[in-house]
């Protein structure tokens, strides 16, 4: 993977997701400009920056969510391994079953804890046991012993915290390759943000996670790379997100290349 901006260093991870001069419209008003950045495999990728810096929007051209809004058109290309995401030949489930997203509301499906595993996995012709499936998701993100003997039980039943991660085990268990993470504590307990942070510290052991936040302690604490975003103006006084900088976590929160992010990372108004 190369930095875009800061660094410009070179690795030699493998590139999951190569993004190539993407932006983005809402009603043809440009809100997100030109950004490049590669997503290395199996790191923790965290998206930062203001409220409308476009790390939302940006997420979700990576499976595809954007499809589901007319006004937005995206432009740029994106290759999910090698191949273009937007080209028409994808199946877009496929897509959004190796790109599994999770959002800040957990949206547990109104069923029992047992099929909201079951269902996508029969929906998706799972092949195998799938009662080992619903055990192997659970213990996967550490609910399996808490509901092992309840499972019947509506997953609305569950705590905030539990249905959050009861929706990261029905992502994993479609298999995915890439987990997208749209702020995925905010609504969650210190506690319980908490076993979150330290479950997706597990988990990039065997999938690639792309998390926005706005807890600049969290991204420092978790993430293996930063993305910065900020806002600029165009010249009919609309604001625009574009990426800043990109670079290891560690360099990027004590040795930002570009001043912007130094004001961002030590707490000062931009
Ligand atoms: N449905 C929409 N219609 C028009 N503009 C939108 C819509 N959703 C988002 N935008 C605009 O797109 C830009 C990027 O928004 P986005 O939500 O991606 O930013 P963000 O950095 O994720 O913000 P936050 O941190 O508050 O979630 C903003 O200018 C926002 O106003």
């Amino acid at each position: 993977m190369t930095y875009s901006t800061a660094g410009s260093a070179t690795l030699s991870l493998p590139t999951v997701l190569d993004v190539q001069e993407l932006s983005i419209y809402y009603h043809n008003q440009q809100v997100v400009d030109t950004v490049n950045l590669t997503i290395p495999e199996k790191q923790l990728v965290a998206f930062i920056g203001p409220s409308g810096s476009g790390k939302s929007t940006v997420l979700r051209c990576f499976n595809r969510l954007t499809d589901l809004i007319p006004q937005l058109r995206v432009t740029g290309r994106i290759f999910y391994r090698g191949k273009d995401l937007y080209d028409p030949q994808w199946d877009v489930t496929s897509i959004r079953r190796q790109i599994g997203m999770i959002f800040q509301q957990p949206n547990p499906f109104p069923k029992s804890i047992y099929d909201n595993i079951a269902f996508g996995a029969r929906v998706n012709g799972y092949a195998g046991n799938i009662d080992e499936l619903v055990e192997w998701s659970l213990q996967q993100v550490h609910l399996w012993d808490s509901v092992k003997d309840r499972l019947s039980v509506n997953a609305m039943a569950l705590t905030i915290g539990q249905q959050q991660h009861l929706c990261i085990a029905r992502a994993i268990a479609l298999d995915p390759a890439v987990l997208l993470l749209d702020n995925p504590t905010v609504n969650l307990d210190t506690c319980s943000s908490s076993h979150l942070e330290e479950l997706l510290s597990q988990l990039k052991k065997r999938y690639t996670l792309i998390m926005t936040t706005h807890n600049l302690r969290q991204a420092a604490r978790i993430s293996d790379y930063t993305a910065f975003f900020g806002t600029k103006m165009n010249t009919s006084g609309h604001s625009i997100g574009y990426l800043v900088e990109y670079a290891p976590t560690s360099l990027l929160f004590q040795r930002p290349q570009q001043a912007l992010t130094q004001r961002y990372v030590t707490g000062r108004v931009l």
